[in-house]
């Protein structure tokens, strides 16, 4: 367990907080750099472990990666390392996130070749990869599992277009799918593919390149094969997750907060589902305002019955902000059903808000019935540990609106997917220490 927090809560907040580049896109763009061998330049990319670690195999795979600045870097793949891509070291880096699986697609399709361990990520259940690789042999590609070293390798000499209907909307399989198709021979339709705003930044950025997809933003992507993709450049939208959150911290500490440049158009439900639990936000420009509220009352649906908040693939909810969700109606006047659809253990971190003194059930794996406190009695400072990324951002929350002290350990989750977090907290007044 690497490093802790340590949080003094119960502090009022203010002032302004820009989110980072998103993450999950990052993810995606950066794996699209492998499908040409010109210069991609790719701004406000956050500066957090996941993506430095994919930048670091990026280098290690033979790319010529240039830091232009903060958050800037060129990227330019001409000249790929196999003896890597197949050496012990790669299948121990390759394992450390989960994004590194969208590296599969684009390596097939321009070498014909792909390899790669079994990628970590959140342990938060199963995490299938089962569509991915369904996709990539629907193309023609052959497809090897290794059950001993849990390495996965793929080989075809011609990836060819056809219908592929999806058995769910992957995220990181739509683009790895997309990836691969967009130099495959002919036509490729992907039907019940993802449509976050992240993947339509993908395809747009490959149409840039020279590909040729349509459809972008619907869940059946058209794409005619190219021989050649060339470089652009492309800016990552701001972490949507982050966005949420930073709403969801303002209604738990009470606090006037301003949330910069969010791209309001890309939120979708998000900041709807907010106001739900009763919070108050402004659109101001591409800025959300939340006022400081000393309390917020959840809605009910329209026969009366207790609101439910679920997850759903885009533009549903997205499952990556349901715990922040759940901490948020921990003060909220109400009750709360929250049903985690998607993941089997993403809400097993309630056992620590219950020791804060939270009023939850945990019905099952996926469901948690919240019973709000209004803010008449707060939560309590505890030490936790952080289970995973989203989990231990919501625990973060926790801790800043709860009296007295909170020690948080395992912050690595924290920090593969948060930038300077105790720094942007202390720029808002949190009393947060990293040690
Ligand atoms: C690096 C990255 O981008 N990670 C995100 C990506 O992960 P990732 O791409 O790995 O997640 P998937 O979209 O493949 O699916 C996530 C889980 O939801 C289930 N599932 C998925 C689609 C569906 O229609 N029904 C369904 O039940 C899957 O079986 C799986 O257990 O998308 C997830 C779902 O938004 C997010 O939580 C992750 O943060
Ligand atoms: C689950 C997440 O990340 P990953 O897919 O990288 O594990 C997340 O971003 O919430």
């Amino acid at each position: 367990m690497t490093g802790a927090f340590e949080i003094r809560g119960g502090k009022q907040l203010h002032g302004e907080i820009t989110p980072q580049g998103a993450k999950n896109e990052a993810l995606q763009i950066l794996c699209a750099v492998l499908l040409t061998d010109e210069e991609v330049r790719i701004k406000n990319i956050p500066d957090i472990q996941d993506v430095n670690r994919l930048i670091e195999i990026l280098g290690d795979f033979g790319v010529k990666v240039t830091k232009n600045g903060s958050g800037d870097y060129s990227f330019k793949a001409n000249e790929i390392n196999f003896d890597y891509i197949k050496s012990p070291e790669f299948k121990k880096d390759g394992a450390k996130l989960r994004g590194s699986i969208m590296i599969l697609g684009p390596m097939l399709a321009r070498f014909g070749e792909a390899y790669m361990p079994t990628p970590g990520g959140d342990k938060i259940g199963r995490r299938r990869l089962d569509t991915h690789f369904q996709g990539f042999v629907e193309l023609g590609a052959e497809f090897h599992y290794d059950e001993n070293d849990y390495f996965y390798t793929l080989k075809a000499k011609e990836l060819r277009g056809k219908f592929i209907l999806l058995e769910e909307a992957s995220v990181t399989g739509t683009a790895n799918i997309v990836m691969a198709a967009v130099l495959a021979k002919g036509e490729t339709k992907i039907y019940n593919a993802a449509c976050e705003p992240y993947l339509q930044q993908l395809c747009k950025m490959l149409n840039r390149m020279g590909a040729k997809i349509s459809g972008i933003g619907s869940n059946l992507l058209t794409i005619e094969g190219v021989n050649h993709l060339g470089g652009t450049e492309h800016t990552m939208l701001p972490d949507m997750v982050e966005i949420g959150s930073w709403i969801g911290l303002a209604a738990m500490t009470k606090s006037a907060i301003t949330i910069k440049n969010v791209n309001y158009d890309e939120l979708g439900v998000i900041p709807n589902t907010f106001r739900k639990l009763g919070i108050t936000l402004e659109r101001s420009g591409e800025d959300i305002f939340v006022p400081a509220q000393e309390h917020y009352k959840i809605q009910k649906f329209i026969d009366g019955s207790i609101l439910t908040i679920s997850d759903a693939p885009w533009p549903g909810f997205t499952p990556d902000l349901l715990s922040i969700i759940l901490v948020v109606a921990t003060q909220a006047k109400g009750t709360l059903l929250v049903h985690q659809k998607m993941f089997e253990s993403r809400l097993f971190f309630v056992d620590k808000l219950i020791d804060m003194g939270a009023q939850i059930i945990l019905c099952d794996p996926h469901r948690a019935t919240v019973v709000g406190l209004n803010h008449e009695s707060p939560l309590r400072g505890t030490s936790m540990v952080s289970p995973d990324i989203r989990a231990g951002n919501a625990l973060l929350i926790a801790a800043l609106s709860a009296e007295g002290k909170s020690t948080i350990h395992n912050i690595e989750q924290i920090d593969r997917g948060y930038e300077n977090i105790d720094g942007r907290l202390k720029a808002l007044g949190a009393n947060i220490v990293r040690i």
